[in-house]
């Protein structure tokens, strides 16, 4: 079993990542310091019908409610949020209760947010399924969608811990390891050059990775995630660079319309893009052909969908959480490993948009 410590200033608590760790629930919620009084668990329509039952298995003794939202990113809306908070007072839980997110990110998200907004804030755990997950149960951000942006109406708010199976990676399908995996290599290419090699050399094929890769994958992943959390657990610096690629993934993701695209297979048209604004602003080369030549192997479009116009994406990217008076932040390279967040222009990003557009 790989244990990380999350050292947040709000709260710490512990990642366990261990095959099975699912059927073992009630062993890690004994080890809370209060026992709950009842436990809500939030998944969704297909982790219910794979996982809920292994899960609820080691759960006999407590009371258990369940909240289960369609598959999907078009879940992390605001009809979502009210009928789950409207499950959790029908039900009567009270602040002693826990509240239980088994699922990816949109159900660990949405869930969060109801934890920490339900009797202004109750309990949760993580219980992820997903690869994404490795950066979404981590950190306490928590949110849902706005029609109008990713993420919009959400808070900062930590669970008591996090229980990772990876064994639940089995039964993902390819396109949800390439949005995992997109966040993995990501914090290789903010924080840890020694790391992204490792990862070029080692994925040569999402769907077969040795579990000892996986297991040290998760393991460097997280840790980066935590270090970056412990130091700037709201945003107010160094933080942002977890949004590498976000800016315009984000918009992707909006504009398509929620779900159309998955969140990692944006955030890596966002990297390329954000790659290509960086050589030309900071004026270093970076290896953005080997990077999308390994991509491509592994089955992600490089390309930003034609269907999407350049100046309804710019609009979109200035309602981004960075964005100042309404000039953009973006995060930018210097080189592999080493980010900044910077102004850019809207005549630059749209230059670069309109050139990606005719690739
Ligand atoms: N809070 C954060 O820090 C943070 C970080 C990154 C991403 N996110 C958010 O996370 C969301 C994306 O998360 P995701 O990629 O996990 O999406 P998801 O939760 O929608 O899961 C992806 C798909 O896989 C299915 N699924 C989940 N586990 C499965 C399993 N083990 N086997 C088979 N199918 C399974 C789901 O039903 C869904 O259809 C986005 O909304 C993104 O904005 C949040
Ligand atoms: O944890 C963070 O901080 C991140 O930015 C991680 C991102 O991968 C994640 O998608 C996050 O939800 C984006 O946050 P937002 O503040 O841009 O909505
Ligand atoms: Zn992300």
């Amino acid at each position: 079993m790989q244990v990380i410590q999350v050292e947040a200033p709000s709260k710490t608590y512990q990642v366990f990542v261990k095959s099975g760790i699912i059927k073992e629930l009630a062993t890690y919620i004994a080890q809370l310091e209060k026992k709950p009084t009842s436990l809500f668990i939030i998944t969704d329509s297909i982790v219910e019908k794979l996982y809920l039952d292994s899960v609820k298995q080691s759960l006999n003794h407590l009371k258990i409610y369940e909240g289960i939202i369609p598959s999907g990113e078009a879940s992390k809306s605001f009809e979502q949020y009210e009928r789950l908070l409207t499950i959790a007072l029908q039900s009567q839980l009270d602040r002693h209760s826990l509240i239980v997110a088994l699922g990816g990110g949109v159900v660990g998200d949405i869930a969060g947010f109801v934890a920490a907004t339900y009797m202004r804030g109750i309990r949760f755990i993580q219980v992820p399924t997903t690869l994404l997950a490795q950066d979404s149960s981590v950190g306490g951000k928590v949110a849902i969608n706005h029609p109008l942006g990713k993420n919009m109406i959400g808070a900062f708010y930590q669970p008591e811990m996090v229980l990772y199976d990876p064994t639940c990676f089995t039964t993902l399908p390819s396109e949800e390891l390439r949005s995992g995996f997109a966040e993995v290599y990501k914090h290789g290419l903010i924080n840890d050059e020694l790391f992204f090699d490792w990862l070029h050399k080692e994925i040569t094929d999402l769907t077969n990775i040795e579990p000892i890769v996986i297991e040290e994958m998760l393991k460097r992943s997280i840790e980066i995630k935590a270090s970056i959390v412990k130091a700037d657990e709201k945003e107010s610096g160094i933080r942002a660079y977890l949004n590498l690629g976000h800016t315009l993934g984000h918009a992707i993701e909006k504009e398509l319309g929620y779900g159309k695209m998955t969140h990692g297979e944006a955030v890596t048209i966002g990297i390329l893009f954000a790659m290509n604004v960086s050589e030309e602003l900071l004026k270093c080369s970076l290896p953005i052909q080997e990077l999308k030549l390994w991509l491509s192997k592994l089955g992600y479009s490089t390309e930003l969908p034609k269907i999407l116009n350049s100046k309804q994406l710019l609009n979109t990217m200035k309602s981004d959480k960075k964005a100042e008076n309404g000039t953009i932040n973006m995060v930018l390279m210097r080189e592999i490993g080493k980010v900044c967040l910077m102004p850019v222009k809207e005549s630059t990003l749209l230059k670069h948009l309109e050139k990606m557009l005719e690739e």
